[in-house]
C-alpha cells in the first residue's frame, strides 16, 4: 500500500474533510449533466475508493441509480492493464452518456484509462487528482502533488501524538 512508491510527503483526509470535499464536488456536477435539467442519468462507483464519494454525491444530487464497476491492477514482474473484473448494469449505463463516474483520486491514471474504454461518453469526477491523471478527469476538487501519498479516513485511526516539547509529562 503505502510502500508502492517513494512518496515525500502524505496528505491525511479526516472523514469530515471528505464529506465537504464530495459535497464541492457534488455542487460543481450539480445541472451540469445532459438531461433536459442538467440532471445525470447514474452514478457508477469505482470499487473501493469511489464508493464513499460516490454515496455523498449521489445524496446532494437525488441520484437514485447508483452502480459500480471494479478494476483490477495487476502489479507482477512485468506490470500488464489493469481490468475490469466487474461491469455494472449495461442497460443502465449504455456508453456512458449522463452517467458520472466517481472516484477517490486519480494518481497515474491508469485505472480511468481503462473506465474510459468500459464507458467513453461518462463524466468521470474524483475528488483528489495528481498531475499524471488529471488528463483523465473531467472534474475534481483538489491537487496534491504527484509524491504525495494521500491517506482516507477508512485507512486510518486516532492516536496518541506526543507534545511539541517531546515531554510526555
Ligand atoms: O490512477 P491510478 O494510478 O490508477 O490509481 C488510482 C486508484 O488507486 C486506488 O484504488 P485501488 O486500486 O488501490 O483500490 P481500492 O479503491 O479498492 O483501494 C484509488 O482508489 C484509485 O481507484
Ligand atoms: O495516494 C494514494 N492514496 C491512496 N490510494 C492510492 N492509490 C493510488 N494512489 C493513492
Ligand atoms: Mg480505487
Amino acid at each position: 500500500m503505502t510502500d508502492r512508491l517513494p512518496h515525500e510527503k502524505g496528505f491525511h483526509v479526516s472523514w469530515d474533510q471528505l464529506h465537504r470535499d464530495a459535497r464541492a464536488l457534488a455542487w460543481r456536477l450539480q445541472g451540469q449533466g445532459p438531461g433536459e435539467d442538467g440532471a445525470w442519468k447514474a452514478v457508477v462507483a469505482i470499487t473501493r475508493g469511489g464508493m464513499a464519494p460516490a454515496m455523498i454525491i449521489a445524496r446532494e444530487l437525488d441520484i437514485r441509480m447508483v452502480d459500480t464497476i471494479s478494476v483490477k491492477s495487476y502489479h507482477h514482474q512485468t506490470q500488464s492493464e489493469p481490468q475490469v473484473i466487474k461491469s455494472p448494469n449495461a442497460d443502465l449505463v449504455g456508453d456512458g452518456e449522463g452517467v458520472l463516474v466517481i472516484d477517490d483520486l486519480v494518481d497515474t491514471g491508469k485505472t480511468l484509462e481503462v473506465v474510459r474504454k468500459h464507458m467513453p461518453k461518462a463524466h468521470v469526477a474524483t475528488v483528489y487528482a495528481k498531475p499524471m491523471g488529471k488528463p483523465q478527469v473531467n472534474s475534481y476538487i483538489t491537487e496534491v502533488s504527484q509524491d504525495t501519498w494521500i491517506f482516507f479516513p477508512w485507512d486510518m485511526a486516532l492516536q496518541y501524538v506526543k507534545p511539541y516539547t517531546g515531554k510526555d509529562d
